[in-house]
């Protein structure tokens, strides 16, 4: 899991840098989506979220996790912080 949150954060500061043509990481670092668009999926991806957990429906809850975990590294990027500023924090509270 570790590995794999690094591998995917690495991939979101690599398309923030090199902004490839057709990423959609990439459309969220530039006008054409933006913070705004990242916060939104945020919001609807939690409300799918709700709704999975209440349906018990694990596919579902799966599949909305994994897309509120890319936009919140995505969010985390955009705010110039990492996985360490989180790690950080969870840290603070064992
Ligand atoms: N993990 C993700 C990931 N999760 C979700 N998404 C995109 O997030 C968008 C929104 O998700 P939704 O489920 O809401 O999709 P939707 O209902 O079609 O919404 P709209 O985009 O049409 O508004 C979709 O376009 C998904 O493709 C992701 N896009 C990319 N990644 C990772 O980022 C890497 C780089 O992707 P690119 O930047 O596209 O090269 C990929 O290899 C993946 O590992």
């Amino acid at each position: 899991m570790e590995d794999t949150l690094e591998d995917l954060f690495a991939v979101i500061e690599d398309r923030k840098e090199t902004l490839p043509e057709g990423s959609y990481t990439a459309s969220l670092f530039t006008h054409e989506k933006g913070e705004n668009a990242v916060l939104e999926k945020l919001g609807e991806e939690t409300t799918e979220l709700v709704l999975a957990a209440k349906d018990d429906d694990h596919d579902e809850i799966a599949y909305e996790a994994a897309d509120i975990v890319y936009h919140l590294l995505v969010l985390l990027s955009m705010k110039e912080m990492d996985l360490a500023d989180l790690e950080a924090e969870l840290e603070a509270r064992r």
